[in-house]
């Protein structure tokens, strides 16, 4: 038998995903001593390039980037990572039942539904204008909204089904949940977060490219932000290092994985939240806080990726995105994913929501088929034959399950919302699932590194001088 490890820190963080890494290097900036210990073979958390050879990268996970995403925009900066445009040239082409339109804006040709879908959009935009961002449990009619599921809550503003099928389409790619299954104050919470301290959240800026939060990627892929962070970090990130104990007392914290034992006075732990439950801690959780991160339970989300040894869609005019309505296709959204050296040309499709529970379980060969079909309704029939194709299925990664982020259901915003960043004594809570200002996004992970970190500075500065 090995002997066990035995190291000690002034801070330990668990998760090498952005928020991990970046408390970490704020903190090691700060001259706190850490260790990062990372459950995966690897760093980036839900951050993960796909090698399409030759030097170039696409991104299977987190990708897109926008204005007011200030902080992983200025940590970019920093890294010296520069971002390009997501390409946004030509028609998008709206696909519902047997049609196909091509068209041009923001506003999707579903010519039936537009009154109902202004008025959404309005109603909607009037709503989080009214939402507390810090509390949103405290926001006007916070229990009542709480109470009503997002499709509930737009069918009692009088609408037709028709307008919930399209928001359907966005909550597909931004929560991998249906508008059934997520709480209606939740989802105007989230669009009131998509935005920074001087501009708040909108719809508008959570769905558009021009503008919005898919405005932009990352040259080399938003995996090069968490290699670099970890390159900075050297020796003090280890790898294959699962988390199983922390317990604490008056003198100090110890973190646990299966070989190793670190002593420290603080611990971050940056872990999707429902995966805090797969942590011993000693002593437990506060039992309400405990339940929380056990209902937040992440969407089921997948990307498909297909390959073409150039972008043909360009050449006709057409963007590449698209956007499919009800639930006859197993991709929701779709963009243009090509690298910015324009070649090989990349479709991305967003397999999530109600379609992952349809295709997830099919012979592989079968949802292959599907996807590549329903690509090709946006951009012809060119789209059946790729040089390559994959997948990435969130919900089978052991250290994410699910994805892009957590996903509230009715009651659990003001029934537990309070207790999301309560520290646990000395373990302090970071990750995209406690931002207020981008929830769910990269930005939000970097943001709750850089905070947890100053709080962890300030804190032990007070300690050193008391
Ligand atoms: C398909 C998909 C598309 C997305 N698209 C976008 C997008 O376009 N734009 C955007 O901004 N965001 C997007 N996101 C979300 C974004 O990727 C995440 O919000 C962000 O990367 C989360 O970072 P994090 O550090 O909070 O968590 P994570 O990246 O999940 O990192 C947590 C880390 O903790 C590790 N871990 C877990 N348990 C333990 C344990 N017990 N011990 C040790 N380590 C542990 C994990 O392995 C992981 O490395 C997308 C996500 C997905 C899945």
């Amino acid at each position: 038998m090995t002997a066990r490890e035995r190291r000690s820190v002034d801070v330990v963080v668990v998760g090498a995903g952005l928020a991990g890494l970046t408390a970490a290097r704020r903190l090691q900036e700060r001259g706190r001593s850490v260790l990062v210990l990372e459950a995966r073979d690897r760093v980036g958390g839900r951050t993960l390039n796909h090698d399409l050879g030759d030097g170039q990268v696409v991104e299977s996970g987190g990708q897109f980037v926008g204005p007011t995403q200030d902080r992983v925009l200025a940590l970019a900066t920093e890294l010296g990572v520069d971002t390009f445009r997501a390409h946004d040239d030509g028609d998008t082409v709206y696909v519902h039942g047997k049609a196909v339109r091509r068209f041009s804006g923001d506003i999707p040709p579903a010519w039936t539904t537009l009154p109902d879908l202004g008025l959404l959009m309005a109603r909607l935009d009037r709503a989080v204008r009214r939402i507390d961002l810090d509390a949103p449990w405290r926001s006007p009619d916070a229990h009542r909204l709480d109470a009503m599921t997002t499709a509930s809550w737009a069918r009692s503003l009088s609408l037709g089904g028709g307008a919930v099928e399209v928001l359907e389409i966005l909550l597909g790619s931004a929560y991998g949940t249906t508008a059934a299954e997520t709480s209606a104050l939740f989802t105007l919470w989230y669009v009131a977060g998509a935005g920074d301290e001087t501009h708040r959240g909108t719809l508008d800026r959570m769905i558009g490219v021009d503008g919005g939060a898919q405005e932009s990627r990352f040259v080399g892929g938003s995996h090069r932000l968490s290699a670099l962070l970890a390159a900075d970090l050297g020796d003090a990130v280890v790898l294959d290092a699962p988390v199983r104990r922390i317990e604490q007392d008056a003198s100090g914290a110890r973190v646990s994985t299966d070989h190793l034992d670190v002593d420290a006075q603080h611990v971050v732990v940056a872990v999707p939240p429902h995966l805090v439950a797969g942590i011993d801690l000693e002593p437990a959780l506060p039992a309400p806080q405990a339940e929380l991160f056990r209902r937040m339970t992440f969407g089921t989300l997948m990307k498909c990726e297909a390959v073409y040894d150039e972008p043909f869609w360009r050449a006709d005019g057409l963007s590449g995105q698209g956007l499919f309505r009800g639930d006859a296709e197993p991709v929701c959204s779709m963009f243009d994913n090509t690298p910015p050296s324009g070649a090989p040309g990349v479709l991305m499709g967003f397999l999530g929501a109600h379609a992952w529970k349809t295709w997830a379980d099919r012979p592989a060969a079968q949802r292959r088929g599907a996807v590549l079909r329903s690509f090709a309704r946006v951009v012809g029939p060119r789209a059946l034959e790729p040089t390559d194709y994959w997948e990435q299925d969130w919900t089978t990664e052991p250290w994410t399950r699910g994805g892009p982020t957590a996903v509230l259901a009715p009651g659990v915003l003001t029934e537990l919302g309070p207790w999301r960043d309560v520290p646990h004594g000395r373990v302090h809570w970071a990750g995209a699932e406690h931002a207020n200002h981008w929830n769910g996004y990269m930005d939000g992970a970097v943001r709750t590194g850089e905070d947890v970190a100053d709080l962890i500075t300030r804190t032990t500065r007070h300690e050193e001088t008391a």
